[in-house]
């Protein structure tokens, strides 16, 4: 067996690559070889435009040098130091910034290092947490259909997307879903938050009613649903399900893996909505994709819960080996740097009404169904190929791909969440080459 690394197209074997279709991909793959700010280049010498910040995570764009200082740096001076019984500067230094950053009385942070990691790492303090307070009694779960919180157990089984779930079993008991907000009928082409659907976080009260309040530790939600295809919140519908919550004792988690970090114009979607929740779990922005780390947000109320007993003792049993890493502390710190230096947290604020006007502007697009956008966030909904749902939207992204231009498709649903940085001229070509995609018989 070869060990030398052999990147060229026909040594793809070995790397089952994560929810892709393997087999089109390495009869076809499409490898970033470079990127810088908004573009990367393919392994054949293209120009791509970075329509979707990688994974929603590349906020900042691509190799800034803070950044990349930052880690060069880090490497060479403490590579590693365990975070359990011992620690490092940086992290306690990185918590303070991100502190300072989140909505108020979200004092207290966790390291992950992927956002399902973040997820899970909420959903065990949400439990342990009523647990401390003596109401052990408390251990369902409240998620939403279509929700997204990533893939390991806790996350799916909280989650709403089929897809995520059928194929592994049980997944966790005490388990139940709020209706999700998508009404097409009444809210197509809706510019910003929707007019109707705000009623719907009343379900909340039946699942409690049938439930009963002391059954259930936590509610979560993403502000802005993000993979199943960017669902944005009908106007009020976050101030209910905080008011629920808060009349029955209920944690509710705001998951902003995507909306974190300046996303929607303000540093947490919290802020955008004036919704303070108990949690926010966070990860991709937070070291603008470079390095893995996940955050999780708590209230004092709820750090203060586990500080009680023998000061000798744990007082909650859980952590990853990486937990606030030497490097990913320092990635993270340059990439809070670069936000700060260059306004990123609330740019998205000022180029919103752009991105709207360019956005909606494809809506006489062949196959458009449906626009949606908040923030620096869109989506466009196709009319699926009748007996093959989902091959438009994947046509769409091999198409935009050849043209130079990076989209996420969900579904039939093209999804777009440029970095930050994006300049007007860069929203015109992405909207042009999109364009051109739709116009061309996908
Ligand atoms: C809200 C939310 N919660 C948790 C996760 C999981 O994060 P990790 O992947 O780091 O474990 C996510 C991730 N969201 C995500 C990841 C990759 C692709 C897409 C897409 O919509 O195309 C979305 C997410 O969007």
């Amino acid at each position: 067996m070869s060990n030398r690394l052999n990147t060229a197209p026909n040594d793809l074997g070995a790397f089952w690559m994560p929810f892709t279709a393997n087999r089109q991909f390495k009869k076809e793959p499409r490898l970033f070889v470079g990127a810088k700010d908004m573009y990367y280049t393919t392994h054949d010498g293209r120009t791509v435009l970075d329509g979707t910040a990688g994974l929603w995570c590349v906020n900042a764009g691509h190799c800034r040098p803070k950044i990349t200082e930052a880690i060069r740096e880090q490497a060479g001076e403490l590579d590693y130091a365990p975070a359990f019984q011992l620690g490092h500067p940086k992290a306690f230094e990185l918590a303070n910034r991100l502190v300072d950053i989140a909505p108020e009385g979200l004092d207290h942070v966790l390291y992950t290092n992927s956002g399902s990691e973040s997820v899970d790492t909420a959903l065990k303090v949400a439990l342990a947490y009523h647990r401390a307070k003596g109401q052990g009694s408390r251990f369902r779960l409240i998620g939403r259909e279509r929700g997204y919180h990533g893939v390991n157990f806790g996350g799916i089984s909280v989650g709403g997307i089929v897809a995520n779930r059928k194929m592994f079993g049980t997944l966790l008991t005490g388990v139940d879903h709020l209706p999700h907000t998508h009404l097409p009928g009444k809210n197509a082409f809706t510019r910003g938050e929707p007019e109707h659907g705000a009623d719907l976080a009343s379900e909340l009260e039946r699942i409690v009613t049938l439930h009963d309040p002391s059954t259930i530790a936590a509610v979560i939600v993403e502000p802005v649903a993000g993979s199943t295809g960017v669902l944005i919140p009908p106007k009020g519908y976050l101030q209910k399900l905080r008011e629920i919550c808060t009349k029955h004792g209920i944690l509710l988690i705001f998951d902003e893996v995507i909306t974190g970090f300046g996303r929607l114009g303000t540093p947490f979607a919290a802020q955008y909505f004036d919704v303070k929740p108990d949690i926010i779990t966070t990860a991709k922005g937070l070291t603008n994709g470079v390095i893995p780390m996940g955050a999780v947000f708590v209230t004092s109320e709820i750090h203060d819960a586990f500080m009680t007993g023998p000061e000798h003792l744990i007082e909650f049993f859980h952590g990853y080996t990486y937990s606030g890493n030497p490097i990913a502390s320092a990635a993270a710190l340059g990439t809070l740097d670069t936000y700060r230096e260059e306004g990123l947290l609330t740019r998205a604020a000022e180029l919103a009404p752009y991105w709207e006007e360019a956005l909606h502007s494809l809506k006489d697009c062949p196959h458009v169904i449906d626009i949606r956008n908040i923030g620096l966030i869109g989506a466009i909904e196709l009319e699926p190929i009748a007996g093959e749902p989902t091959k438009r939207a994947f046509s769409a992204f091999l198409k935009a791909y050849e043209k130079g231009l990076l989209i996420r498709t969900t579904g039939d649903i093209i999804a777009l969440s440029p970095p930050l940085i994006i300049e007007k001229q860069q929203i015109d070509e992405l909207f042009d080459k999109l364009r051109d995609v739709l116009e061309n018989n996908i």
